[in-house]
């Protein structure tokens, strides 16, 4: 089965898209996605996105992580498929419902409202989540927020300095977090400017992370440390975040569309249909 895909980024944060608002695509699994992002015998990405028709939005997006994991929430595509749909709309996600609106500065988006119970986040186990009592050496007490997706913060002198390729699994995976999550580390330089590096859940050290943005600017408010609108610098480049009165989380930044193409499913080994 011949699939035409969308090759995009946010910040270097890099999907392949497929639109399967219109025609029909083959069943989307954990095999397939990884098939896909596979930057060796793949096309290569941080995540598929899967654009499907909706009932609560203008449509729904599926995310795959390159792993294959299936999660709620992905920022940096939201701003991907709001250029592509190129007007404002209202996305439904396993995380909630999102909106997307396309500004002369970029693509602005409603991420919805971040949690902080230890259920929310989730938690294994009923702990303070504003600064976990916990530590992978010198990674210590993290604010802990859900942004839809579960992110762990860990505010440091500087996050270029610190081993993610070592720390980041072990934290991603560590049996606290019972759905895994994103590790933050970052560090606060001015109260309207966070610098920031995302060891990312199912895909690793991502170029950018837009749900790892919001969750870090919000926990940076949390904590009192800058105010209620800041630049969260990334390696691929920053984003805005406001959290507003309504205690809506709005983030604002670029998306690129790189290349289209298509591909034949069998050259990925995927079944055009699931197997009986
Ligand atoms: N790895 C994340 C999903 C992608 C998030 C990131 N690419 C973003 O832009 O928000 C997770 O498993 O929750």
């Amino acid at each position: 089965m011949r699939i035409d895909f969308t090759k995009m980024h946010g910040l270097g944060n890099d999907f392949v898209v497929l639109d399967g608002r219109t025609g029909a695509l083959p069943p989307i699994d954990a095999a397939f996605a990884a098939a896909l992002a596979d930057r060796h015998t793949g096309i290569g990405c941080d995540q598929l996105i899967v654009l499907a028709p909706s009932d609560l939005g203008d449509f729904q997006m599926l995310i795959f992580n390159a792993d294959g994991s299936q999660v709620e929430a992905c920022g940096n595509a939201t701003r991907a498929v709001g250029l592509l749909h190129g007007r404002p709309a209202t996305i439904e996600t396993l995380g909630g419902i999102v909106s997307t609106t396309p500004t002369d500065t970029g693509i602005s988006v409603e991420m919805g409202k971040p949690r902080f119970g230890w259920q929310d986040i989730p938690l294994g186990y009923a702990m303070d989540t504003h600064a976990m009592p916990v530590a992978w050496e010198e990674l210590v007490n993290p604010i802990a927020v859900n942004v839809g997706n579960p992110h762990a913060i860990f505010f440091v002198e500087d996050p270029y300095r610190i081993d993610m390729a070592r720390l980041g699994p072990l934290v991603e995976n560590d049996p606290i977090f019972p759905e895994r999550v994103n590790v933050n580390v970052a560090a606060v330089t001015a109260r309207d400017a966070i610098t920031l590096r995302v060891w990312e859940r199912g895909a690793g050290l991502t170029r950018a992370c837009g749900t790892g943005a919001c969750a870090t600017a919000i926990g940076a408010m949390k904590r009192g440390l800058v105010d209620r609108k800041v630049t969260v610098t990334l390696p691929g480049g920053p984003l805005t975040i406001e959290w507003r009165g309504d205690d809506v989380i709005v983030m604002t930044g670029p998306a690129t569309e790189s290349f289209r193409g298509s591909f034949e499913t069998a050259d990925y080994g995927i079944p055009d249909k699931v197997p009986a």
